[in-house]
């Protein structure tokens, strides 16, 4: 077990989770539930971020924590080599500038150490995203929407790609939509009236294959399901 969380979760006298008892795996746990019912305030408890809520109960997690968001978080005025490095210089150490080459290369950024994250397309600048979160090396992994700006195309490409970097770590991923989820998810949960509830995930290695038959009857069964909560 890479991380976990129990209790109760309370924003003001609204019961966010009523008998959370999380305990998170090596692999992908996708996390969808409506807008308001407390996806990102649950990531953001995990990986111990600030948060409105109030938390009765217990977190046991790793002291650092990788996190990947919607917005990307670079630095402007900083290359991509920079940037790719930055985390590391904030703590004090070194990114060998060998192996920040080889992370552009693994995300399909070879040759663009040099530019400006100005310069990237929005996928460009997931796949920056990615690679800092590799460059970083944590266990878990915390993901809030971080493919939801991106068309189609590019955010399967992305999801391919997380999948394949991050092969061993434990991912929490909060998404909206049930293909990604069914995609990537190892273990799918849905939170609705304060509790999470297990979806069935779909067999096979991850991820599944977009034209996989399966995945599209499951995606809309859970989008149904979605829609009554
Ligand atoms: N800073 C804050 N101050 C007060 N209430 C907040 C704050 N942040 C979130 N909330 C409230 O906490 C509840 C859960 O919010 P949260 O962002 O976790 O939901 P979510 O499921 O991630 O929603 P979405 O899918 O829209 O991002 C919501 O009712 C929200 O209004």
């Amino acid at each position: 077990m890479t991380a976990a969380i129990s209790g109760q979760v309370w924003l003001g006298e609204r019961p966010l989770l009523r008998a959370l008892d999380l305990h998170l795996q090596p692999g992908w746990t996708c996390l969808l539930g409506a807008s308001g019912a407390g996806k990102s305030t649950l990531l953001r408890l995990i990986a111990g971020l600030p948060v409105a809520a109030r938390l009765d109960g217990t977190r046991q997690a790793p002291e650092r924590i990788g996190w990947m968001a919607q917005g990307d978080l670079l630095q402007p005025r900083l290359s991509v080599l920079a940037n790719l490095r930055l985390m590391a210089r904030l703590r004090g150490e070194t990114l060998p500038r060998a192996r920040a080459e080889e992370l552009l290369a693994a995300v399909g950024l070879a040759g663009r150490g040099t530019d400006r994250p100005e310069t990237l397309s929005g996928g460009e600048r997931q796949r920056l995203a990615l690679a800092r979160v590799l460059a970083d090396d944590t266990a878990l992994v915390a993901l809030d929407e971080p493919f939801s700006a991106l068309d189609a195309p590019t955010r399967a490409a992305m999801q391919d790609l997380a999948a394949a970097c991050l092969v061993g770590k434990t991912m929490l991923m909060v998404t909206h939509e049930p293909t990604e989820a069914l995609r990537l998810g190892h273990r799918v949960l849905l939170l609705d009236g304060a509790a999470l509830h297990e979806i069935p995930p779909l067999p096979g290695p991850r991820p599944v294959p977009l034209d996989d038959p399966q995945l599209a009857q499951a995606a809309a069964g859970l989008l149904a399901r979605m829609r009554a909560a």
